[in-house]
């Protein structure tokens, strides 16, 4: 708990952006109620906006009432946290920022009488990392790998050669223990769950394979558009976006192999063997594996919503996909032969990420010929988020003097009472463990470039052939049509999350 924890201070890089608004103040407030955080603290936000430190905590205060699932507490609480807090302006580009903050972390120490940990929190564009990560080199301002930390987020680089460049210049600069590559999605309870799922129990165990499993689905959509965030939308993607990190950190999740421990090094190496084993979808065949896809204008859960092309700061003829499918093989003993299917975008029908694992129907059917219109397959349906729970398709008699089936759910409820707010958000369980130095929930350099890897032939093709049919398809949608096409030649469908 807080009084074991050393001093701590949490330099937020961009602490005037959307990110450290919306997710880290919020998560850090929570953490504070929870006492997580540790007593001696300093959270220092850095930004070029001209901020008082009373402004800064106004707006960060916004941010928790609109955002934390905590509101209530932010009468009583709010200001004891943030007293905590500060604001410093600087150009992060220049030396100056860091020789201020060597002052700063110095006089902090003095005041606490003992060193502190502190962490550089990079939620700033990935192409200032380079020069953030380099000048903190020179000032000395990360030289003790047990109490200097990084954070960064996603993307981690821009493609597989940008992203190795940067592995190689941290390697050059620090040591890898110090590196917290962010992807919130394992810091979700619901992902987290699946190794409890798949680990803990004898039952799935066996069956959780090429014998036994049809296909294994995974659909992160969301309602929202993009908003406001074209400019970085622009450079990104939704293959870049979602694909390279979320989704495939699922996908390692449901593939890789039993861990013989949960030391961090040994789950990252059974998801790395995974995305290594992910087979390479050769350019050729690209339209046959993977389909894109842009919403126009049009409405959207009773509001009308512009096109992506006509989203601030987005090029009018732009050809960035805000939807991405993808159909994949991962190439071991367990999963030969397995597709998985993916599915990711915006403004789509209906905000949901779920994991869909269907299994192959019983090698022999002697039930009579009309129990045969009700069978269903079995089918594991995994909600992460906003739902979060697991149901187990299986037949069951239908009551009644014949042997007819009904397909039947069982379902366990991650939050029994319908409050999803319950559960501690992804970026509080990251940032206590960045605080408390576990890496176990983040990515290692080389999972990064096998990600990248992964989608990389699929990039190419699309960056080397723009789109001729964009937009295509309408808001609150499941997306192109090509993308049913996409799973419907191995005559299967999409699944979506069945009613409660
Ligand atoms: N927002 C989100 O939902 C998500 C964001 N991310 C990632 O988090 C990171 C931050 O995103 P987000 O908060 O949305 O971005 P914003 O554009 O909202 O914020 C960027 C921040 O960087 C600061 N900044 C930019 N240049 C400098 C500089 N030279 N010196 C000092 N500060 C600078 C800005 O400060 P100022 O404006 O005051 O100059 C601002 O605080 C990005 O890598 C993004 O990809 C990842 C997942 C989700
Ligand atoms: O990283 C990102 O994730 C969000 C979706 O995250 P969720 O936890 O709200 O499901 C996505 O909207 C955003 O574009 C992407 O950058």
């Amino acid at each position: 708990m807080s009084n074991n924890i050393p001093p701590t201070i949490i330099y937020i890089f961009g602490g005037s952006g959307d990110l450290a608004q919306r997710k880290l103040i919020p998560a850090l407030f929570n953490l504070h109620l929870d006492g997580y955080l540790p007593e001696r603290v300093a959270v220092i936000g850095i930004g070029r906006s001209e901020l008082a430190d009373t402004a800064f905590r106004t707006h960060l205060r916004k941010g928790v009432q609109a955002h934390s699932r905590r509101k209530e507490a932010l009468k009583t609480h709010w200001n004891k946290f943030a007293r905590n807090i500060t604001y410093s302006r600087h150009d992060l580009g220049q030396d100056k920022a860091y020789k201020d903050m060597a002052a700063e972390i110095a006089a902090l120490e003095k005041g606490w009488k003992e060193p502190a940990n502190v962490i550089y929190y990079l939620s700033v564009a990935p192409n200032l990392a380079p020069v953030i990560v380099k000048k903190l080199h020179k000032a000395k301002l990360a030289s003790d790998p047990k109490r200097h930390r990084m954070v960064f987020e996603k993307p981690f680089g821009h493609d597989l050669e940008s992203a190795r460049e940067l592995n190689a210049l941290l390697r050059t600069l620090f040591a890898e223990e110090q590196i917290y590559r962010i992807d919130h999605f394992l810091g979700k309870e619901t992902v987290q769950n699946l190794l409890a799922l798949r680990f803990a129990n004898t039952l799935f165990e066996p069956v959780w394979n090429s014998n036994y499993i049809d296909y294994v689905q995974i659909t992160a959509s969301e309602t929202v558009s993009v908003g406001n965030r074209g400019a970085y939308y622009e450079s990104s993607g939704a293959l870049r976006d979602m694909v390279q990190n979320h989704v495939l950190q699922m996908l390692c999740m449901i593939a890789m192999e039993a861990p013989i421990s949960f030391a961090a090094d040994e789950i990252r190496n059974k998801k790395l063997d995974v995305l290594q084993a992910v087979r390479r979808i050769e350019p050729g065949d690209v339209h046959q594996h993977a389909v894109r896809g842009q919403y126009g204008p049009g409405w959207l859960q009773g509001n009308k919503v512009p096109g992506y092309r006509q989203e601030k700061d987005v090029a009018p003829q732009s050809g960035v996909e805000t939807f991405a499918a993808l159909r994949l093989f991962v190439d071991t003993w367990r999963w030969k032969g397995v597709p998985f299917y993916v599915r990711t975008g915006k403004c789509l029908a209906e905000k949901e990420t779920v994991i869909t694992i269907q299994f192959k129907p019983a090698p022999d059917f002697a039930f009579p010929e009309e129990a045969s219109h009700t069978w269903r397959p079995n089918r594991l349906t995994i909600a992460i988020a906003p739902t979060m729970d697991i149901r187990l398709r299986f037949q069951a008699k239908q009551p009644g003097p014949h042997m007819t089936l009904r397909p039947v759910d069982m379902r366990f409820d991650y939050a029994p009472d319908g409050d999803e707010d319950s559960q501690p958000e992804a970026y509080e369980t990251l940032l206590e463990d960045v605080i408390e130095g576990n890496p176990t929930l983040f990515m290692r350099a080389d999972q990064v470039e096998a990600a990248w890897k992964v989608i990389a032939p699929v990039m190419a093709v699309w960056a080397s052939k723009p789109p001729v049919d964009f937009p295509n398809y309408a808001p609150g949608t499941w997306g192109p049509e090509d993308a049913e096409a996409l799973i419907a030649r191995d005559g299967f469908h999409w699944a979506t999350l069945p009613e409660s």
